[in-house]
């Protein structure tokens, strides 16, 4: 796999480190609350489980899978549902989980959806943010790395379901989706 990656942005460590961090942060924000964890699938599945282990807080964690890249490098536009929150969201703090904010189209549906759900209050942590790929414009309150506009891959994020198990983010070789 290694051999399809341009450039290597963020190593184990960096990405360790910034885990630890904003799990400390959410430990220190959080004190005294029982907020719900949602992370969103596939791609936050990583980052969720690392964040989480430094996060000392009594919480419960659901997921959400939502889709809209259908395995290809572009935003077909739409979001569906695969799979649903099982949990009853009204009234809660909800901490959501993302691996990455691109266009901002995932995040919009999320939060509308957690609104519409009754949520109380609802902070958004993701591992990677692409400023220049917003076309909607919404915020995370917690942010690991801003990346390039480029297609990033590996720990969680793919191209056509690959590549997640790799444990650093680089740029994907544009050839490999160009061919
Ligand atoms: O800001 P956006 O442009 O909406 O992009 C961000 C979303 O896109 C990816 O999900 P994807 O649809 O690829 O599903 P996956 O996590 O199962 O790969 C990623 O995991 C985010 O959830
Ligand atoms: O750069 C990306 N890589 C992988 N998945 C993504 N989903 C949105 N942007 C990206
Ligand atoms: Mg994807």
């Amino acid at each position: 796999m290694d051999n399809d990656i341009e450039k290597v942005l963020y190593s184990r460590e960096e990405i360790a480190g910034a885990a630890k961090r904003i799990g400390k942060e959410l430990t220190h924000d959080y004190e005294g609350r029982q907020p719900l964890v949602i992370s969103v699938l596939k791609g936050a599945i990583f980052f969720t489980v690392d964040v989480l282990k430094e996060f000392d807080c009594y919480t419960d964690i659901d997921f959400v899978d939502v889709s809209s890249y259908h395995g290809g490098t572009e935003s077909s536009g739409k979001v569906d549902l695969v799979r649903e929150i099982n949990t009853d969201i009204k009234g809660r703090d909800i901490i959501l989980i993302e691996d990455i904010i691109d266009t901002g189209r995932t995040l919009e549906y999320m939060v509308n959806l957690l609104k519409q759900g009754g949520a109380n209050d609802i902070k958004v942590c993701t591992l990677l943010d692409k400023p220049e790929g917003r076309v909607v414009d919404i915020k995370a309150n917690y942010v690991g790395f801003n990346v390039p506009n480029e297609f990033v891959v590996g720990y969680g994020l793919d191209y056509n379901e690959l590549y997640r198990n790799l444990p650093y983010v680089g740029i994907l070789k544009p050839a490999v989706y160009q061919k």
